[in-house]
């Protein structure tokens, strides 16, 4: 038998309105102990809630007759004041009728269970909650309409379909199946291949949607990094002097630009150092550099020369070259800089972070992160565990399309393919493999 479960819905602490949820099979029968009746389904209903003859609160009730609710369960809402003594003495009388508390996590639990929602759109209740950022909202919310599972789903199918040919090339081999039923699969797993190579080119970008596009500032001691990183971030976060070597940690800093999420990181400066503690930090900034999305390179206009040519090591073709303190130099100079790093391929621009801030850029770094994270399609993965189902989908693949004559072979990995799909979406049920074999062949009639 399962408990029926209760929990705040509601953050704690003093408000308007605090909601109560309950679901499970006995919700009925406690919305009955409470207002002594049940109301219309899915109606919102005044009543003075009771417990024990005692008033609690005059509430809301909202009646979800199972499926037709949240968890898929009988569930019930009571949207009561929300003052602490009121959510406490309503808790008390929902545990007192034998009602449970519910775990984190418990009611989107239920409704994946009862087949309310997939798994990535679970995952989205959680990430439309945390969301920050329009992008991180606009994504969750796409996430949970089913944008991700619709597109795991197409995929499935095609891998059904040809798993249905393979099949019945393994399963019947003598019945008056056409000669090249095997062969006729191979179409579909390749252009399945093609649209998942797409697909893991662009893995990245839900991932930097939903966590933040990771932005570096690198270069030698003393180029002006936290200058630039305090202008960004429009407050003190980093100490700034004119001692090379001031930054040791790594200070990340929380953006939105453009209504996406990024996360911009002043790092210590780059150089040859006895120092332990600056070493240290000298590592960290090359690792955290390494794995960004986009590294800015800064650089001192005045004393830019061959020697910073070791950082030319960090940074890579589309990183922009920052050159700063242009207020100390003529303005030739930094079109000098411009040529000697022409070969680089860095995106070049140039500011005095100290007298104009962050102002010059601002808007060029506003355009990149919503160029690099905005796209026509809902991206195919937004959290590591997708991306990783969906490499080894992709590698099963490769290798049906490797073994394509060997069918049995060639149908597992189909299989094992396939199988990666589903658990991205949690649906796994290899009985419609079967219904497709017998429906799209008719054998055996
Ligand atoms: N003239 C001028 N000075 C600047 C400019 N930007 C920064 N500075 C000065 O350069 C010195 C170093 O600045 P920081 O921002 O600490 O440089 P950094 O790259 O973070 O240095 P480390 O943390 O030591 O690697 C400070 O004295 C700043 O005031 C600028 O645009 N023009
Ligand atoms: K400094
Ligand atoms: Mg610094």
């Amino acid at each position: 038998m399962t408990d029926t479960i209760y929990a705040p819905a509601t953050a704690a602490g003093r408000a308007a309105v605090a909601v109560i949820r309950v679901s499970g099979p006995a919700s009925g029968e406690a919305v009955r102990a409470l207002i002594g009746g049940l109301p219309k389904p899915r109606q919102a209903t005044l009543r003075t809630l009771r417990h024990d003859g005692v008033a609690i609160d005059d509430a809301l009730v909202l009646w979800f007759q199972g499926p037709a609710s949240y968890t898929g369960e009988d569930a019930a809402e009571f949207h009561v004041h929300g003052g602490r003594a009121v959510v406490e003495a309503l808790l008390s009388a929902l545990s007192a009728l034998g009602l449970r508390l519910a775990e984190p996590g418990e009611f989107t639990r239920r409704a994946f269970q009862h087949g309310k929602l997939d798994l990535a759109q679970a995952e989205a209740v959680g990430d439309l909650i945390d969301a920050e950022t329009e992008g991180q909202r606009r994504q969750a919310l796409g996430q949970l309409g089913g944008a991700l599972g619709r597109r795991y789903d197409g995929w499935r199918d095609l891998l059904v379909q040809a798993l249905a040919m393979l099949e019945a090339a393994v399963d019947f081999p003598d019945e008056e199946l056409p000669e090249d039923v095997a062969a006729r699969a191979r179409p579909g797993l390749e252009t399945l291949a093609v649209e998942i190579d797409a697909a893991l080119a662009d893995v990245a970008r839900g991932r930097r949607v939903r966590d933040g596009f990771r932005i570096a500032l690198v270069g030698a001691p003393n180029a002006g990094k936290s200058t630039l990183l305090n202008a960004l971030a429009e407050r003190d976060a980093a100490i700034v002097t004119a001692t090379p070597g001031t930054t040791r940690d790594v200070i990340e800093v929380p953006l939105v630009l453009g209504g996406y999420k990024a996360l911009l990181a002043d790092t210590a400066g780059i150089r040859e150092t006895a120092d332990d503690i600056e070493a240290e930090g000298v590592r960290r900034a090359r690792a955290w550099a390494d794995e960004a999305d986009l590294r800015l390179w800064v650089v001192d206009a005045a004393a830019f020369h061959v020697k910073q040519s070791e950082h030319h090591a960090i940074v890579r073709a589309g990183d922009w070259l920052v050159v700063n303190k242009i207020d100390l130099v003529e303005p030739d100079a930094v079109e000098a800089i411009r040529v000697q790093t022409e070969t680089l391929g860095l995106h070049v621009v140039s500011l005095s972070a100290r007298e104009q801030g962050a102002g010059p850029i601002r808007a060029a770094l506003t355009e990149h992160v919503v160029e690099a994270l905005s796209g026509a399609e809902f991206p195919a993965a937004t959290r590591i565990r997708h991306a990783e189902r969906l490499g080894e989908a992709r590698a099963y693949l490769q290798r049906a399309l490797a073994e394509v004559d060997d069918v049995e072979l060639a149908a597992e990995d189909v299989r094992l393919a396939s199988r990666a799909l589903s658990r991205i979406t949690g649906r796994i049920d290899p009985e419609d493999v079967l219904d497709r074999v017998f429906s799209s062949f008719c054998i055996g009639k």
